[in-house]
């Protein structure tokens, strides 16, 4: 690692942000013969993307260890597409109403534990409760036996960003879970296919699923990746968007007036200005900076020069997203950026894309406006202290500081 990719790494916003003048959206982290570029052009983004299928994707050096080598994160080839189809599909489209209920519960438990007067870390709130939906999706229940401990392993992990950096660069890697929760874990799906058909862990394991002969391993894999994947990111989404809307009071209010309806928000056509501070949040404040890596397999021409086979690709999602041609005044929130207007995948690509594209993009929204929409609806809620609105990385993930706390003034509902 050079002195760039350590600047990179040890703060990675302020690094991308003071390459934001970069019209030509390309720079130059590594040169020959590993070279390494950190790209968010949109023609470049456009491109990456289409030729996704025949590019590598090798996955991140500190997060291998932590969901396991044989994550479907960094699996490639059939063996990668057959995952995505199996877990993919339930959680898409018209299958994605089976979760509603769910969700719903999930949100409406945990906000009647806030009562009024009740402060609040806001970054914790949200990750306690897409934790339990992604446990109920995995598992089919949220037993605390198994969260609890997994909680606290990644608090361990990427709760503090220096304790990450040391981890990474001192001891060699992010920490190992105990070998006891991994044991739950995977004796925890193993219950779920026997008693839960419909949950994640049971469609993986199924008779007629060709991953029905997993062995502990890869399953312990798969399931720590979709627990990790599944809610650390919805819930930084969830945070900074019930953050903009308290540093926002007018579209705060607008939204109310909007979910005066009576709508969930499950369906993001009831709720278009709550859909569009979803997107907007997604914009400004993105959870995941940098999609994942992806290495050329051959030699490509790009812009009057050739970028050689075995070059390395970080798509930069923050700084596409800061782009003033793309997005007029970038730093100022504005939902109305995205109301009746269709933006394209390669400016605005907050769940990646291509081959990697997030399995999880629509239950990450429906999430984030439910939760959203509910806690609106239910508890007047302000932030105490909106200076602590600031990110914090957590590994590859942005959330707002675990400073950041909400008092509830009254209880509505
Ligand atoms: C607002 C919430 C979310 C955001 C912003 C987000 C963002 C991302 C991003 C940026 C990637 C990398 C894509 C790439 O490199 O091109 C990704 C991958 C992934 N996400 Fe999400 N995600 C969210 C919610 C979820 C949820 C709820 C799940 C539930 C299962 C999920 C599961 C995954 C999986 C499995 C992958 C790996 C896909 C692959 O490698 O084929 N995500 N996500």
């Amino acid at each position: 690692m050079n002195r760039t990719e350590l600047r990179l790494a040890l703060r990675p916003l302020a690094f991308m942000d003071a390459q934001a003048h970069r019209a030509e959206g390309l720079l130059e982290l590594r040169s020959e013969p590993q070279r390494r570029l950190l790209v968010w052009h949109p023609d470049a983004v456009e491109r990456l993307f289409r030729a996704d299928q025949g590019l590598h994707h090798p996955g991140s050096r500190s997060f291998r260890p932590l969901l396991g080598e044989r994550s479907l994160l960094w699996q490639q080839g059939e063996r990668h597409t057959a995952y995505r189809r199996v877990l993919g599909t339930p959680l898409r489209g018209r299958r994605l109403a089976a979760y509603r209920g769910l969700v719903a519960g999930t949100v409406h438990d945990e906000i009647d534990e806030l009562g009024e007067g009740t402060e609040f870390g806001l970054a914790d709130w949200t990750r306690r409760v897409t934790l339990k939906i992604m446990g109920r999706i995995v598992f089919g229940h949220a037993d605390g036996a198994l969260l609890t401990p997994f909680a606290a392993w990644m608090d361990r992990a990427l709760g503090s960003h220096y304790r990450t950096l040391a981890y990474r660069f001192l001891k060699g890697g992010l920490p190992l879970p105990d070998p006891e929760l991994e044991r739950l874990l995977v004796r925890g799906a193993r219950e779920a296919a026997r008693e839960n058909p419909e949950s994640l862990a049971g469609r993986l394991l199924e008779d007629d699923s060709p991953f029905a002969d997993l062995d502990d391993g890869e399953l312990r894999d798969q399931i720590v990746s979709l627990l990790f994947a599944g809610h650390e990111t919805s819930a930084s989404t969830a945070a900074w968007a019930l953050y903009w809307l308290d540093r926002h009071d007018t579209i705060r209010q607008e939204v109310l007036a909007e979910l005066a309806s009576g709508a969930d928000g499950f369906a993001a056509d009831e709720v278009p200005l709550l859909q569009a501070v979803v997107q907007e949040t997604l914009r400004i404040t993105p959870p995941v900076p940098a999609a994942g890596n992806r290495v050329l397999t051959e030699d490509c021409p790009y812009h009057g020069q050739t970028l050689a086979a075995g070059t390395v690709l970080t798509p930069s999602i923050h700084l596409a997203h800061h782009r003033a041609d793309s997005f007029p005044e970038p730093q100022r929130f504005d939902p109305r950026r995205f109301l009746g207007r269709k933006v394209p995948s390669s400016v605005y690509f907050p769940f990646g894309g291509g081959t990697r594209h997030c399995l999880g993009s629509q239950l990450g929204q429906v999430e984030v406006r439910m939760i959203v929409a509910a806690l609106l609806r239910r508890r007047e809620v302000r932030c105490v202290n909106p200076r602590a609105g600031v990110p914090q990385l957590r590994g590859h993930a942005m959330a707002p500081s675990p400073r950041l706390r909400m008092k509830v003034s009254s209880c509505l509902a």
